[in-house]
């Protein structure tokens, strides 16, 4: 593979920098994730993580530096459907007078044109997807009635629903119950066993290494990628957050 050319088959930033007028999202940050494997993104608050994420969304244009997902600019990547997104839970309005059902049919609206009239083939994609995350008595619900770990994973769900190759999911165990983080973490394994590429930004730390197969620490650059162990060094997560944050018991 030419040393210019995006890789196919890999999540790519090459030099990212994002700004938001005098304050840095991201400073030259490079890496390149492969499918297959659950990779952790971690770093202190501040450090860049949803700005990362963003970014391979489209939803932010960086200053400089390039970014390929599956070789294909990011806007078009999510314009197909090859990438999917689950966002933090405080940018989910949980009022939208929607069933949760609903929620997860809108991971197929890609597919559908613009009339969005589901097809035997959507309608069992949500069902399977609803299925996956545990969620199938809820699917009349409205999305607000859940608890914030069931509506996390009615997110989650939405992601699977739309069978994107890359998958992207901003602190999905922040404030979830355990039923929810052990489901989330076992469609994790599932989804990367299926091939997918799955990015899962997190503060919990002492978890990382059942979770993930590999991690990445930031800091608006990347500091390290590789074996979460070797991430999770004393050393690497001083550099990274100011602080032996395992030996403080956090
Ligand atoms: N829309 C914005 N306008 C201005 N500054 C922003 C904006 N979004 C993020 N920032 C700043 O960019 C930097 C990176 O923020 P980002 O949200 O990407 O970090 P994060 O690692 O996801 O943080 P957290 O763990 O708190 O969610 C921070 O200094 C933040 O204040």
């Amino acid at each position: 593979m030419s040393a210019d050319r995006p890789d196919t088959r890999t999540l790519e930033l090459r030099d990212v920098t994002v700004r938001y007028g005098e304050v840095l999202g991201l400073d030259g940050a490079s890496v390149a994730i492969r499918p297959g494997r659950v990779c952790g993104l971690v770093g202190m608050n501040g450090s860049g993580k949803s700005t990362l994420f963003k970014t391979v969304m489209g939803l932010v244009v960086p200053d400089s530096g390039t970014v390929a997902v599956m070789g294909l600019p990011p806007g078009i990547a999510r314009k197909r459907g090859i990438v999917g997104y689950v966002p933090q839970s405080e940018e989910i309005d949980a009022q939208f007078p929607v069933s949760v059902a609903d929620v997860v049919m809108m991971g197929r609206y890609g597919r559908m044109g613009f009339t969005r009239r589901p097809r035997a083939s959507d309608r069992a994609a949500v069902v399977d997807a609803l299925e996956r995350v545990e969620l199938t008595e809820f699917a009349d619900r409205q999305i607000g009635q859940l608890s914030g770990g069931q509506r996390k994973r009615a997110f989650v769900a939405r992601g699977i629903a739309q069978g994107a190759d890359v998958l992207l999911l901003d602190e999905p165990f922040a404030g979830v119950d355990k039923r929810s983080e052990a489901t989330i973490s076992r469609l994790l394994r599932e989804l990367a066993a299926d091939g997918k590429t799955v990015v899962v930004s997190t503060h919990d730390l002492r978890a990382l290494p059942a979770l993930c197969d590999e991690a990445i620490l930031l800091l608006r650059r990347v500091l390290a990628h590789g074996d979460p162990r070797d991430v999770l060094r004393p050393e690497q997560l001083a550099r990274a957050f100011g602080l032996d944050v395992l030996a403080e018991g956090d």
